[in-house]
């Protein structure tokens, strides 16, 4: 049996909005296995931050976790008292924003800020700190001579691996990394994609990886979790994933995005549609309005995520029928149906 650093199980959260509550994250359910890289995948507004930002509770005032748990090695994040949950912070479980503008303060020195974390989190001297600070740059490959710069000073690329720096710098056991590429231009995402990897395996670290990109899991990520309108609807290893997908979603993801390896040839097939707005979710299957294999029972009935294979699982009613339906997934008219 596979050792997991995080079990998530039926995790639920939702906002508290004047006059209705928003389930941003509903009965979510995956395993992080200790040194692998995990995908948490889907379109804007599925839940992905929410639940990425749960693993360290840094979660908005108005976002409550209304049931479920996140056992992290042998605790449950869930319920953590907030005095040892910030103890796990930056040691334990580290976060990479989208944008490392958001983590690194413009007015601070980057070595200042690793200090912060150096030495007011992980009690190390000056002197300890300076070397420490010293090796992270050296193995995100920058330069020592630049950890007087201030963040403005370097592009965005390397604001990243600052970012990356900062995250690893107290040997946390888990990162999570929240669209840390997507404002990159794909060469220096795959830069920086291919340094995470080395990094996670010379470290053996773990680390869960927010994208809406499925290229970017297909390039990184061991497992992929994919999440549609707060659930997740397929969880798979991502060759699996990639090469027999079970939900339409998946299918239908994987025509959207070019293959970042190959610098994006072939044509894409957009998903047309949204998903629903969180407040007033439909009943049934969430993506049947957009799915082209939709039925009459998928709009009536919600389709729970139950194991199809081993280490694979899947919430959709017509899950045994995959292998034909990805053949018709695979041909663009039938996207251009659904517009
Ligand atoms: N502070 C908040 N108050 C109320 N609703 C919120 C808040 N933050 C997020 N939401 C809602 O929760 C849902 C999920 O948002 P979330 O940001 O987790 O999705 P996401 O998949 O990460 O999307 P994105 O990539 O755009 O961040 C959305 O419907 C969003 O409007």
């Amino acid at each position: 049996m596979t050792d997991h650093l995080l079990t998530v199980k039926d995790l639920s959260i939702a906002y508290e909005v004047p006059g209705l509550d928003i389930v941003a994250v509903s009965r979510a359910s995956f395993d992080v296995p200790k040194g692998s890289i995990v995908g948490l995948v889907g379109e804007s507004g599925c839940g992905k931050t929410t639940m990425a930002r749960a693993f360290t509770r840094i979660i908005s005032d108005n976002a409550k976790i209304t049931e479920g748990s996140m056992m992290f090695d042998g605790q449950d994040l869930a319920t953590l008292p907030e005095k040892a949950m910030n103890a796990l912070r930056w040691r334990d479980i580290a976060f990479v924003p989208q944008s490392a503008m958001n983590s690194l303060d413009p007015v601070y020195r980057v070595e200042y800020q690793l200090n912060e974390v150096l030495r007011g989190r992980g009690g190390m001297t000056r002197a300890q700190a300076k070397v420490r600070a010293e090796e992270l740059f050296e193995m995100v490959g920058i330069e020592a001579n630049r950890l007087r710069d201030y963040p403005h000073q370097f592009s965005g690329g390397m604001r990243q691996r600052v970012a990356i720096a900062l995250a690893l710098a107290l040997n946390p056991k888990l990162i999570v990394a929240d669209e840390p590429v997507t404002a990159l231009d794909v060469i220096v995402q795959r830069q920086i994609l291919d340094q995470m990897r080395d990094l996670q395996r010379e470290l053996g670290i773990s680390i869960i990886m927010v994208t809406h990109d499925i290229s970017v899991v297909a390039y990184i990520c061991d497992r992929t979790v994919v999440m549609y309108a707060g659930e997740v609807v397929e969880d798979c290893d991502t060759a699996t994933l990639l090469s027999e997908p079970l939900h339409p979603y998946t299918m239908g993801l994987k025509n959207a995005f070019p293959d970042i390896a190959s610098a994006g040839s072939g044509t894409l097939t957009p998903i047309s549609g949204a998903p629903p707005d969180l407040a007033h979710p439909p009943s049934g299957c969430r993506f049947a309005a957009r799915c082209p294999f939709a039925t009459d029972h998928c709009r009536a009935v919600s389709p729970v995520l139950e194991k199809h294979a081993e280490g694979h699982s899947v919430a959709c009613h017509r899950a045994h029928e995959a292998a034909q339906l990805r053949e018709k997934a695979a041909q663009p008219e039938t996207w251009g149906e659904m517009a």
